[in-house]
């Protein structure tokens, strides 16, 4: 399903895309900023223990990091690809079946496919080409959970305000976009795209990136970030590994949305946004 403007038709929602409150209306997410390096044990260890970590904390939500059990480096991605559709076979996902057995956490529900690659070609700066080793994800993810229905997105899929609308219009409480941003973008626009995503869709937005000592040619800017329905920034990490481990509080949805009713206040008589 693609999303596009359009100004002679309006988009599709139904009554299941209405804003519900979740069950569990408050809850803490933990955000793993994890190091990841050329050894695939390292970075599933490593995930582990900030799994196992994060659930001590009484978090209920876990964000990884976009290539966390491989360097961010176009090198590397086929050798460290796995088969997703043998659990037995993949050392990523066994680790995470039991990291979410031996602490009661729900892992695994919906795959995302990153739907728009990262191309991009700065001189004297930076060149990057996905396209040269992934195919582009072709549908957008939302999973319902116990602590909120879900949309997720990864990295460069931040910067496409058309897919967070979409899930705005589905009935979406919280993005999360596993990341790696770089030292060229990063400064400049990692948290203003995450704080526009959220405003103006009135949702949280969690982001979660490797630290910035990963291997690879590619060094990443970090700076895990959760952000509020209002844009405000609730916690955030620096470059290094950490685990951030924050509230949210749906209700800061619903208060956001009753003080400034953007929905009621959109002038569908100009502008329509709808689903193909
Ligand atoms: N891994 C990515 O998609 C990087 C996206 C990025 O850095 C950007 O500026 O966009």
């Amino acid at each position: 399903m693609a999303s596009i403007w359009n100004t002679s038709s309006v988009t599709k929602v139904d009554a299941s895309d209405a804003f519900q409150l979740p069950n569990i209306t408050k809850f803490r997410i933990a955000l793993c900023q994890l190091s990841v390096t050329s050894d695939k044990n390292l970075n599933l260890s490593r995930a582990c223990s900030s799994i196992e970590y994060a659930a001590k904390q009484g978090a209920k939500l876990h964000v990884l990091p976009e290539m966390w059990n491989c360097p961010y480096s176009a090198d590397y991605f086929s050798n460290y690809a796995e088969d997703f559709d043998n659990v037995d076979a993949s050392p990523t996902l066994s680790m995470l079946s039991k990291a979410a057995c031996d602490h009661g956490i729900t892992i695994l529900k919906a795959k995302h496919r990153k739907i728009h690659l990262f191309d991009i070609d700065i001189p004297g700066e930076i060149s990057f080409k996905e396209s040269d080793t992934f195919t582009a994800g072709d549908k957008p993810t939302i999973v319902d959970t116990e602590v909120g229905r879900i949309g997720v997105g990864i990295c460069h899929d931040i910067r496409f305000p058309e897919l967070a609308m979409l899930y705005r219009k589905r009935g979406v409480h919280i993005i999360c976009y596993p990341a790696a941003f770089n030292m060229s973008t990063g400064e400049l626009l990692w948290e203003l795209v995450q704080r526009a995503r959220a405003v103006d869709n009135q949702l949280f937005v969690a982001t979660c990136s490797p630290s910035r000592d990963s291997g690879g040619y590619y060094t990443i800017w970090g700076h895990s970030t959760l952000v509020g329905p209002s844009g405000e920034l609730i916690s955030t990490s620096g470059h290094e590994e950490a685990v951030v481990i924050a509230e949210i509080d749906h209700s800061k949805i619903e208060l956001q949305r009753k003080s400034l009713p953007l929905d009621d206040q959109k002038r569908e008589d100009i502008y329509k946004f709808i689903e193909t």
